[in-house]
């Protein structure tokens, strides 16, 4: 089955076959019909100087000039074709023959070609920080040759597959146990950007598919990106310290929230099962505060047994470019799983960055699919023999070698440049990499290059957006459906399967897009005369729709594949680097600023300065604010810290050094301080530190001058850093002697 280019008459691309046994590509094997690509190649050949910007080239123009002639037709009436309505997945753009023959000039006046074949020899095409783009190397066969800087880098990729087997099975199979002897069924993997959407996306897809969900029995994969410890309460939420990997995620293993979520759940592990490291130099109590509901885990740092190295070693693990930091983190470089500069962040799902945490939930095999290669055609036994490419692999091959009026990737990035540059229209995806403001050259663009990138799955966004996408702005959309359902359910007595119900819409809404509803037709409905212009539908809005046969690991890796290289193709046309992401440094940098001053003010009550008026003013509101309201916080969680990035949530007059900080008191002093039997109606009646209710004759501790009650075992990790209630924070000198 499949696409077919919805644009003017006698234009088609179709095809999808599945089982084609011609074709080794799964997902979309098409024919096009009616192009003559090479009549396109010479009329459309311009020699391009190195920093000469595509909207100068002959092809650009003709396209430009073009537009209004598209202007003039309705995709409603492209809906005639027959041929087109022949194909089961349809492609509606505001295009016709000539326009596909116009940006096949734009491809060569691009050089479309030459920079493909750059890409996959390894050359430095990420010009602004010198590397390569390998990420098909990430998912090329074992046999294959692809050099990087005149090295062969598949051996490398191979070395770390063939770890991440050896340590997933022996997860899996509980011969790699935690510090307490129980096996880990639970994976939290810690990443942000590319080292997190791309796991999250290919679990999301899995876990429901019956296959994978088989491999997946019992076991849980979470993956956690935001700074917002809300996000770490809930991601740990019910999970025990004991039985729980967490796969620290990270190219340059420095990216802020990454790290900070990492000493977050190095402290989890290591206050449950012990220390990370005897550093005396800033071991701190750390209270987060905070008005959810008590998620967390005190009863752990409560219960931490003493100083176990051994720990962070069983339950934690990294996958980095940057080793060394790795090791310092005090994680074991053995379990450590590397990649290469030549892997971009947003490309490296392929990576251990996406095999590690998905050979954990669903085995190494599952994994292998989603890459390359079908299990059932090679031996699980070393060496792999790979016979059949499959799943991203695939893709790879056919974007390399497929000739333009048949390739995919090139096809959709040139219709994506269409609509974002010629017709104005934004489009989706590959915000990072194609959101840029200057060529490669670093010459100012004239003209829009990259796409606003939102959506829902199913229906969703029926309820929602589509309101925008109809009659506001015009949108191209992407639809992606599935032929059978990974859960197929049917319910006696209804018209259709929840499935069909699903694909109703999807084959709906296209529809709508591109016929829209006229006046006429809501006349001939009876509308009342005042509702005819709300409930008209100007129509001619294009949209893609994928359909493909299921939702398996193959399917997926295609997929990823497919759109990571119409990202690269529009680059490519527009001539901007979509490797690099200087975009995304100045917010980090100036949060760097506010981090410290956040800093400066609590632990040493200094003014806010060095910003502008207005966040100067928000600022200090927050500050404020926050230190009237610390007493209704409920105590969230203690944890200990010792890096100085750290934010320190503590007021600035009772933190007047780091002497008066620590209170110094031994296990044996604290012992001897003045504790008391509770009995009911005295005092506070909710310890705050773990929420529950203090019970009658219950040990408890109370705080002499402020009166706050806390069970003692609560408190005393508490009281062997600082002299301080950690409701209010009133400074108090010890009375040692024995409970009362
Ligand atoms: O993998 P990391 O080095 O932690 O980087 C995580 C992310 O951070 C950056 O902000 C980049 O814009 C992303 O492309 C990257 O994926």
């Amino acid at each position: 089955m499949l696409p077919t280019i919805r644009c003017r008459p006698a234009v088609r691309i179709s095809g999808f076959h599945p089982g084609d046994p011609d074709s080794n590509v799964k997902l979309v094997a098409f024919e096009f019909k009616h192009w003559n690509l090479n009549c396109g190649i010479v009329l459309g050949f311009v020699q391009m100087a190195s920093s000469a910007l595509i909207c100068e080239t002959e092809p650009w123009k003709d396209l430009r000039a073009h537009v209004d002639d598209i202007k003039k037709t309705h995709l409603r009436e492209l809906m005639t074709d027959m041929e087109r309505c022949q194909s089961m997945m349809v492609y509606d753009i505001c295009a016709t023959l000539d326009t596909l023959n116009k940006l096949n000039n734009l491809a060569q006046a691009a050089h479309l070609k030459e920079k493909i074949d750059r890409m996959f020899e390894g050359e430095r095409i990420n010009s602004t920080e010198n590397r390569s783009v390998l990420h098909v190397a990430l998912r090329a066969p074992r046999n294959s040759v692809i050099n990087s800087d005149g090295k062969n880098v598949v051996p490398d990729v191979w070395q770390v597959l063939d770890k991440i087997k050896n340590f997933s099975d022996r997860v899996r199979s509980g011969a790699w146990v935690g510090a307490t002897g129980k096996a880990l069924k639970n994976v939290i993997a810690i990443g942000i950007g590319g080292s997190f959407l791309g796991p999250l996306f290919v679990n999301t897809a899995l876990q429901t598919d019956l296959e994978a969900a088989e491999f997946a029995r019992g076991r849980q994969l979470r993956c956690l990106a935001n700074v917002d410890p809300i996000d770490v309460a809930r991601n740990l939420a019910g999970l025990d310290p004991e039985t729980t990997l967490v796969v620290v995620v990270s190219k340059t293993f420095t990216t802020a929230e990454t790290m900070l979520n990492a000493r977050t759940l190095r402290e989890w592990i290591s206050a449950a099962l012990g220390a990370v490291q005897p550093t005396q130099s800033a071991v701190r109590l750390q209270i987060l505060a905070c008005n959810g509901p008590p998620y967390l885990f005190q009863n752990h740092v409560q219960a931490s047994p003493g100083f176990r190295p051994q720990a962070v070693a069983k339950h934690m693990v990294a996958v980095s470019t940057n080793l060394t930091l790795v090791e310092k983190f005090g994680i074991d470089p053995n379990n450590a799983f590397a990649f290469w500069d030549w892997v971009g962040g947003r490309y490296s799902v392929c990576s251990a960055v996406g095999v590690l945490p998905l050979s954990l939930q669903y085995g190494f095999e599952v994994a292998l699919k989603l890459l390359s290669f079908v299990l059932s055609d090679i031996s699980i036994v070393y060496p792999y023999s790979v016979k059949v490419p499959e799943g991203a692999s695939s893709i790879d091959q056919h974007f390399h070698s497929a000739p333009f009026e048949k390739n995919l990737p090139v096809l959709l990035g040139l219709l994506s440049v269409w609509n974002v540059s010629f017709l104005g229209y934004p489009a989706r995806v590959s915000m990072e990499s194609n959101g840029k403001g200057v060529s490669i050259d670093g010459v100012p663009l004239p003209y829009e290059t990259g796409e606003i990138d939102f959506g829902e799955p199913g229906t969703n966004g029926q309820h929602s957006f589509y309101q925008l996408i109809h009659q506001g702005r015009i949108i191209p959309c992407d639809f992606i459906g599935v032929v059978k359902s990974q859960q197929p359910v049917y319910l006696k007595g209804e018209l259709v399967s929840n499935h069909d119900e699903l694909m109703s819409n999807f084959f709906a809404q296209p529809d709508a897009l591109a016929y829209g509803k006229t006046p006429e037709q809501l006349l001939h409905e009876n509308v009342p005369h005042h509702l005819i212009t709300h409930k008209t539908f100007s129509g001619n809005r294009p949209s893609l729709s994928l359909l493909l046969p299921s939702l398996n690991a193959y399917n997926i890796g295609q997929l990823l594949a497919i759109y990571e290289h119409r990202i690269a193709v529009e680059g490519f046309v527009w001539g901007i680097n979509s490797f690099d992401q200087w975009g995304v440094e100045l917010g980090k940098s100036l949060a760097t600023q506010v981090r410290k001053q956040l800093h400066a003010s609590r632990r040493k009550g200094e003014p806010v300065e060095g910003f502008n008026f207005s966040t100067t003013m928000l600022l200090t509101r927050f500050l404020e604010l926050h230190h009237r309201n610390r007493k209704r916080y409920p105590v969230l969680f203690l944890l200990e810290g010792q890096d100085d990035e750290i934010s320190f949530d503590q007021d600035p007059h009772t933190a007047a050094d780091d002497h008066n900080f620590y209170s110094h008191l031994s296990v044996e002093e604290l012992q001897d301080m003045t504790c008391l039997y509770h009995k009911v109606g005295t005092n506070c009646s909710v310890c705050a530190i773990c929420l529950e209710n203090i019970r009658h004759a219950e040990v408890c501790r109370v705080m002499p001058a402020c009166r706050h009650e806390f069970h003692a075992h609560c408190i005393d990790p508490w009281l062997s850093k600082r002299l301080t209630c950690p409701t209010c924070r009133t400074p108090f000198r010890p009375r040692l002697s024995a409970c009362e």
